[in-house]
């Protein structure tokens, strides 16, 4: 089974407006609640793409409840602990450009971190755990490297897409591929990256530090997928782009399904990035339909 981990889960409130202008009155002309967080997503769009998973995390009153529910109507499994306060709602307001707010997230006590942990230790070899997004700030910072660390004894697969310092806690463990952005990555070096060259370069480093595979991804520019053999780049069709929000999600979905059903890698790759891509042409997270649409558009090169 597929588990996918969202410790600091969201109702994606999106606005769409016709010109977002800071410091005045907009209006929106259309507006969505989805269940969100990265997890979330990539349990949403494994369901576009036929693959099981089970959502763990914390939720709490009633966004807490919305998510819930929106995921069960969809027939996605939640095993998510519930906590006292509230589940936060982040804001994405979509004018000639896209602006996003994230919220902190809710108060997350040590007793639910130990009932989230003991869900994990039930887990095995034969399980696939993402682990994705922002920890609440009542977290501990090491948690990611705690859930790393336990996947790692009791040999559970695992995936992650987060920010620098919580991927950097990974690498020891030897995730099967992290997914950092092309801005996330330039972080994690403290350095600009502007040729494939370097990204290449940096990407191997993080090899070097642990990660199986490294997936760069890079908006409108594609991706980069670098093991420890190959390197693949993709190419995606130039589109209407209508809401960016969970297309990275998307492509770990894509990777992770790829990878479960036993596609070659290149095939897993070019699903991952039909999956991104066919979110970022959409108002929700793919369907299974947008991504057959698109998929052949995508060019994979080795390099
Ligand atoms: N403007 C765009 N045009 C086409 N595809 C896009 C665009 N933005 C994102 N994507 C697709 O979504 C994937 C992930 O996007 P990216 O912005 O890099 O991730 P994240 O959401 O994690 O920052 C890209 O690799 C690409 O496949
Ligand atoms: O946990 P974070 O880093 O605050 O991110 C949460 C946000 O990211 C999303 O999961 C979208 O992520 P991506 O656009 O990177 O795929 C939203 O659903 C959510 O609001």
């Amino acid at each position: 089974m597929i588990y996918t981990i969202t410790l600091n889960p969201s109702i994606d409130y999106v606005m769409f407006t016709d010109g977002f202008e800071a410091g005045a009155l907009n209006r929106a002309h259309t507006t969505y609640k989805f269940a969100g967080g990265k997890g979330i997503n990539v349990s949403r769009v494994l369901k576009s793409l036929n693959t099981e998973s089970t959502v763990l995390g914390f939720l709490g009153g009633f966004p807490g409840q919305f998510i819930e529910d929106k995921l069960k109507a969809s027939d996605i499994q939640v095993d998510c602990v519930q906590v006292e306060s509230d589940t936060r709602i982040n804001v994405k307001l979509k004018g000639a450009s896209e602006t996003e707010i994230n919220a902190p997230g809710p108060d997350i006590n040590e007793e639910n971190i130990q009932q989230l942990m003991n869900k994990l230790k039930a887990l095995t070899s034969e399980d696939t755990v993402v682990i994705a997004g922002s920890i609440p700030s009542s977290m501990p910072a090491d948690i990611y490297a705690q859930i790393a660390e336990l996947c790692h004894e009791q040999q559970i697969k695992f995936v992650v897409d987060a920010e620098k310092a919580l991927l950097n806690s990974v690498l020891p463990y030897k995730p099967v591929f992290i997914k950092p952005n092309i801005v996330e990555l330039e972080e994690m070096f403290n350095t600009t990256l502007t040729t494939d060259d370097a990204i290449y370069e940096a990407a191997k480093r993080l090899l070097h530090k642990g990660a199986q595979m490294v997936f760069v991804s890079m908006g409108g520019d594609g991706a980069m997928l670098v093991t420890e053999e190959r390197c693949l780049k993709a190419t995606v069709p130039k589109g209407q782009v209508v809401n960016t929000v969970g297309s990275g999600d998307s492509t770990v979905a894509g990777m992770v399904a790829g990878l479960t059903n036993g596609l070659s890698l290149t095939s897993a790759f070019r699903q991952a990035i039909a999956c991104g891509t066919a979110t970022a042409f959409t108002e929700d997270l793919a369907t299974n339909e947008e991504i057959q649409e698109i998929i052949n558009q995508i060019q994979i090169e080795e390099l």
